[in-house]
């Protein structure tokens, strides 16, 4: 259920209280619609604000319009524990450009939960972390003027400069089990995928086998899923990688809080 609609709105404050704490865009108890965990009943928790603009970002209040209420680290664990389930999915935004996140997750660790990341890979971090769910943006997810959202293109540089780091990723890969889950536009992306995880491959002792590396359709809503899903399909049976649907979209299509 998104905050807005959550009681926990209502307690939530506006500005950063002195306790420890994370600016909350929803909160909210679904299937998880992506990956190898595909079909999981777990707890959202969705952080606002990132270090990245992706034209096609479909948690468009945590990017290009961040909005959030601040919950302390005490309200979020309180939250979760209301809700009957053993997965936790701390998203955002980007979860991993705030420290307060390493302290949830060492919470969640405490409580026997299960935790899955989900990351652009830009941000290395040091928590505990169950599985962790890099998704590296392609040159395809550049905001180009004519495919910034506001219009206005002033993000195309820093979002370029930004999406890969190869650093970061081959420390969340040596750290954590991983999933590299790639958003795919379309067949031009494949060679970009297989070059990221040939460099990858060079510079971490750790395996990546190609079932780590999964293809996910770019597409917000049904309609667009109905352009792009056999496209990508195709494309994993044709370079051995893996499908991974996004069963919420296909189930409850753009609907907040699922
Ligand atoms: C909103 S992001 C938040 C986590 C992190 N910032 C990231 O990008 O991995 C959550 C997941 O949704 C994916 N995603 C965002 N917009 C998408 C779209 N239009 N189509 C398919 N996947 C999308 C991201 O690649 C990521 O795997
Ligand atoms: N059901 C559901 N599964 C998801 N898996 C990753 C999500 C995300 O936004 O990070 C997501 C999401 O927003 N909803
Ligand atoms: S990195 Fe994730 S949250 Fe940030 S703009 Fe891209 S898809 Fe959205
Ligand atoms: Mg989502």
């Amino acid at each position: 259920m998104p905050v807005d609609a959550d009681p926990v709105a209502e307690r939530a404050a506006e500005t950063p209280p002195e306790a420890d704490a994370l600016p909350i865009n929803e909160l909210f108890h679904s299937l998880q619609g992506e990956g190898k965990l595909a079909g999981v009943p777990s707890v959202f928790v969705r952080t606002s604000g990132c270090n990245l603009r992706c034209w096609f970002c479909d948690s468009y209040h945590t990017s290009w319009e961040p909005s959030h209420a601040w919950l302390t680290i005490d309200e979020i664990v309180a939250e979760i524990e209301g809700y009957d389930a053993d997965h936790v999915v701390v998203t955002g935004g980007e979860p991993l450009i705030h420290e307060e996140t390493v302290d949830l997750l060492e919470r969640l660790d405490e409580r026997g939960y299960h935790t899955t990341v989900e990351t652009n890979g830009t941000v290395a971090v040091d928590a505990p972390i169950d599985l962790a769910s890099v998704s590296p943006k392609l040159a395809s997810s550049t905001p180009t003027p004519e495919r910034d959202p506001t219009g206005e293109g002033d993000w195309e540089q820093r979002h370029e400069q930004r999406r890969l780091d190869h650093e970061a990723l081959a420390t969340l890969v040596e750290r954590y089990p991983t999933q590299l889950k790639f958003v795919v536009t379309g067949p031009d992306d494949v060679a970009e995928i297989d070059r990221t995880v040939e460099e990858l491959r060079e510079r971490t002792e750790t395996t990546i086998d190609d079932a780590d590396v999964l293809l996910m359709p770019e597409g917000q809503t049904r309609s667009d899923l109905d352009e792009t899903r056999g496209v990508v399909a195709d494309l994993a049976l044709e370079h051995g990688y893996r499908y991974t649907p996004r069963l919420h979209v296909d189930l409850w299509n753009d609907a907040p809080g699922t």
